[in-house]
């Protein structure tokens, strides 16, 4: 890698809001470039490029009944059958009519569209009966016009956006991808199977972090997990490069404070990283960094710091890696949503508290959890996300905040009420 800017010695603590905006402008300024892939292999991605409707939609008039494409004022002389998939002959005359199925195409000529069910037979084989006077069948164009825009860029991509981008005739979309991350666990001390005790415990992280990226649109799989990583300078330089040889982002999680055996700063150090912030005035989770190292390819990838403390990681994922990943993914920055605080949250002098919250949807209120220690997760496993107490504030009950939401699943967490 090679050296983009000097680490700076002196961290200077940002804002926590500023610290999102900047992480967010830095995932921007660096989103890889578009790929085209197949439109059904586009669930999670983004729209690199408007979604333009290629012909009009529907493409031709069609008959949204089954029944009879008449011409003129009944009854009708039948002269044939249009079933769907086929482009039909016009109505040659006043008074004829054919067999049309739901979905086929209406011949020109055709005045109206004359329901199965609604009509007779005549004892000469006319077909008889009295048109509704709504229209039986789909103009051309009466959904979405050829050209027009249907979706700007920046959209994600979901399986309602994948059905009509086919229904215009899209083989292809032009998408951001998800980016690749890779997980790094520092701390000689983990232990990655059994229970926690004489002074081991087990490490929350590796297990947890993969999930919660995915959540973000993360590609990572198992082998993308490396540690616990050797408390030595030399394993983590190690254990970055590989990382960073493959990946859009490497999370860590440790070492992120400066004692005997934390060696994140100086093996950012070493690969020329530059920070993007280097600590954030938030608690918990204020020693969280996000550092930019730009490879020899000219490609740019990210190293998210996140604490070793458990919750403070989470912390650090949704303030730094969520607004990031959003950049780089070419959507728009997360909108947090507001609640009604229904107790009071303390806050924590000139730091934003993010206070685990769970939610009731029918009140919008939010109430503080219990168990919030930075090194416990038995109250983020309970809550839907982090009330937002600004600095120098603290949260009143009636006082309407923002909320960083976890990016849970509908169904996961049922919140009861408060
Ligand atoms: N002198 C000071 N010490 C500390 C300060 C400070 O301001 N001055 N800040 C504290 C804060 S805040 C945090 S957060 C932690 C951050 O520490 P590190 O990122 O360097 O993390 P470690 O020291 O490696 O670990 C901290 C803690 O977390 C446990 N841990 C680490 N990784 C995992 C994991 N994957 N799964 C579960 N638990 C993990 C580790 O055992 C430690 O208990 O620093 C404070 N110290
Ligand atoms: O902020 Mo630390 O992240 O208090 O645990």
């Amino acid at each position: 890698m090679s050296t983009e800017a000097a680490v700076a010695a002196d961290p200077t603590t940002t804002n926590w809001a500023e610290a999102r905006s900047r992480v967010y402008e830095a995932g921007r300024s660096a989103a890889p470039p578009p790929v085209e892939l197949p439109v059904a292999e586009v669930d999670g991605q983004t729209l690199a490029e408007p979604l333009t409707n290629l012909t009009d939609l529907p493409a031709f008039p069609t008959s949204s009944v089954d029944g009879w494409a008449v011409r003129g004022t009944g009854p009708w002389r039948l002269v044939g059958r249009v079933l769907a998939g086929s482009t039909p002959p016009p109505l040659p005359e006043e008074g004829t009519a054919v067999e049309i199925a739901t979905g086929a195409m209406l011949p020109d000529g055709a005045t109206g569209v004359l329901r199965v069910e609604e009509s007779t037979r005549t004892a000469d084989g006319l077909v008889a009966g009295t048109l509704r006077s709504a229209p039986e069948w789909r103009a051309a164009g009466e959904e979405a016009q050829a050209g027009e825009e249907l979706l700007p860029a920046g959209t994600p991509v979901d399986p309602g956006v994948i059905g009509l981008a086919a229904s215009c005739g899209y083989d292809t979309l032009r998408v951001r991808r998800a980016p690749r991350a890779a997980l790094i666990i520092f701390g000689d001390e983990l232990l990655t199977v059994g229970r926690p005790g004489a002074g081991r415990v087990r490490d929350s992280l590796g297990p947890a972090v993969p999930a919660w990226l995915r959540r973000y649109g993360c590609e990572i799989t198992s082998a993308d997990v490396v540690g616990p990583v050797a408390d030595t300078l030399e394993a983590h330089v190690e254990a970055l490069r590989q990382g960073l040889a493959t990946a859009d982002l490497v999370c860590t999680t440790g070492g992120t404070m400066h004692g005997p055996v934390d060696h994140l700063h100086p093996a950012l150090r070493e690969l020329g990283a530059g920070y993007v912030v280097n600590t954030v005035a938030v608690r918990p989770g204020f020693p969280m960094l996000l550092a930019r190292v730009t490879g020899p390819d000219g490609r740019v990838r990210f190293v998210a710091g996140l604490p070793g403390n458990p919750q403070s990681a989470i912390v650090a994922i949704v303030s730094l890696v969520a607004p990031l990943l959003a950049g780089l993914r070419g959507r728009v920055m997360p909108e947090l949503p507001r609640v009604t605080l229904a107790e009071p949250v303390p806050g924590r002098g000139d730091h934003t508290h993010l206070a685990l919250v769970r939610v009731d949807p029918a009140t919008n209120t939010a109430t503080p959890v219990r168990h919030v220690g930075s090194a416990m997760l038995r109250g983020l496993a309970g809550a839907a996300g982090f009330a937002v107490i600004a600095p120098g504030t603290q949260g009143e009950p009636g006082d309407q905040v923002p909320v960083v939401p976890l990016p849970l699943l509908p169904g996961e967490r049922p919140q009861r009420g408060v």
